[in-house]
C-alpha cells in the first residue's frame, strides 16, 4: 500500500547573478524606458530564496541576512511574492528567507533574479501550473531584467527587457567579477548615457547577424562584446576602467562593465588563469572579487 504524498510546504531556489556579454542601449521610448539589445548570461554566484507556507493567514514575512536591505514591501522578493499571490487569487501565509551573496547595485541583476526565483518557488509550492510566459508576465512588472532569468542560462534580450530569446552558448568560461564596493544606480546610468551621447549607434552588422541565433560559439561572441554604459560610467568612476585594463593584462579573453555597473567582469578560458587574475586584486581591500564559472542550467526549484 502506498501512503498519500506529503504536500510540499517549502521550496528553495538558487537565484544566479547575470552579466551582459553585449549591452547596446538604443532609443528612449515614450514611456521613459530605453529599448535595448543584450546578450545576457548567468554566472554561478547565487542568492538563495527559500519559501515556506506558514500559519499566519495572508501574511508575508521576509527574513534577510544582508544588513541594510529592507525586508518590507520595497524588497523585490516581497513584491514578487505579493504580485504572484495577487495573480493566483490564493490567500496563504508565507515565510521567506533571502540569503544574499550577490552585491547590490552591482549590474549583476541580483534583485531581479531574487524576484524571478520567488515567482518560480510560488508556482511550485502552490501548484499554480503557470507557464514560463505566465511567470514572465508577473515578473516584468517588477523590473526590466526579471524575464531573462526564466530563460537562463543565456538569452538575447530586447525591448525594455521583456523580449527574451534563449540561445545555447557552446562551451564554458570562467568569470572573474570585480566589485568596487560602491553601487551605481541604474536610473542614474541611463540618464547619464542619454544626456552625454551625441546619437544612438545602431547594432554593428555582426551583432545584427547574431540576433536570434539558436546557438552561438564563444569565439563568435568574444569580439562582439561591448557595453554602451562603459563611457559614461567609466568617466564618472575611472577606477572601473582601471579594473578592466588589469583584467585584460592578467589574461582575460574579454573584460567589460556588467549592466549599468558597478561590477567589471573578465572572461577566462580556464579556472587557473582566472584564479591568478583574481589574486592580482588581493591588495585592494575596497574590492570584492569572485571567481565562478558561467551558468549552465535553468532556474530550478529544490524541494
Ligand atoms: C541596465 C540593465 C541591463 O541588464 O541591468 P542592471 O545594470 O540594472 O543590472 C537593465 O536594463 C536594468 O534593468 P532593471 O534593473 O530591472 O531596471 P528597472 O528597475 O526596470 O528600471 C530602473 C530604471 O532604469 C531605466 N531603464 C531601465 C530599463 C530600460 N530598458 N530602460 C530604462 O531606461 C529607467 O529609468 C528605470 O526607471
Ligand atoms: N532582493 C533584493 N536584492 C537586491 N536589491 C534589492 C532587492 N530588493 C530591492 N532591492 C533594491 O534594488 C536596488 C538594485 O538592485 P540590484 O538588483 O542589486 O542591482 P542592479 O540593478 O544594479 O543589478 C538595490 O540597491 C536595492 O535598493
Amino acid at each position: 500500500m502506498t501512503s498519500p504524498a506529503t504536500p510540499t510546504t517549502a521550496v528553495s531556489v538558487l537565484a544566479p547573478a547575470k552579466v551582459n556579454l553585449i549591452l547596446r542601449i538604443l532609443d528612449r521610448r515614450p514611456d521613459g524606458f530605453h529599448n535595448l539589445w543584450s546578450l545576457m548570461q548567468t554566472v554561478r554566484l547565487e542568492d538563495t530564496v527559500s519559501v515556506r507556507l506558514s500559519d499566519e493567514h495572508e501574511e508575508i514575512r521576509l527574513h534577510c541576512d544582508a544588513p541594510g536591505l529592507a525586508v518590507d514591501h520595497t524588497n523585490l522578493v516581497y513584491r514578487a511574492a505579493a504580485a504572484a499571490l495577487r495573480r493566483s487569487g490564493r490567500s496563504v501565509g508565507l515565510t521567506i528567507a533571502l540569503g544574499k551573496r550577490i552585491p547590490m547595485g552591482a549590474g549583476l541583476g541580483g534583485g531581479s533574479s531574487d524576484a524571478a526565483a520567488t515567482i518560480l518557488a510560488l508556482n511550485q509550492l502552490l501548484n499554480l501550473g503557470w507557464t514560463v510566459k505566465d511567470m514572465m508576465e508577473v515578473g516584468q512588472a517588477l523590473g526590466s531584467d526579471v524575464p531573462f532569468f526564466f530563460t537562463a542560462p543565456s538569452a538575447f534580450v530586447s525591448g525594455r527587457g521583456e523580449q527574451v530569446a534563449p540561445v545555447r552558448l557552446v562551451g564554458s568560461k570562467w568569470v572573474v567579477l570585480v566589485n568596487p564596493g560602491f553601487p551605481v544606480e541604474t536610473k542614474w546610468a541611463y540618464h547619464r548615457l542619454s544626456s552625454t551621447r551625441a546619437a544612438v549607434r545602431p547594432l554593428s552588422p555582426a551583432q545584427a547577424a547574431l540576433a536570434g541565433a539558436a546557438e552561438v560559439s564563444w569565439n563568435t561572441v568574444l569580439p562582439l562584446m561591448e557595453n554602451d554604459f562603459e563611457t559614461p560610467v567609466f568617466d564618472a568612476h575611472p577606477i572601473l576602467r582601471q579594473i578592466r585594463t588589469r583584467l585584460l593584462a592578467e589574461g582575460a579573453e574579454a573584460a567589460l562593465l556588467s549592466g549599468s555597473g558597478a561590477t567589471v567582469f573578465g572572461l577566462f578560458a580556464d579556472e587557473a588563469t582566472a584564479v591568478r587574475a583574481a589574486a592580482s586584486f588581493q591588495y585592494d581591500t575596497a574590492l570584492t572579487v569572485f571567481v565562478v564559472p558561467v551558468g549552465s542550467g535553468p532556474l530550478a526549484c529544490r524541494v
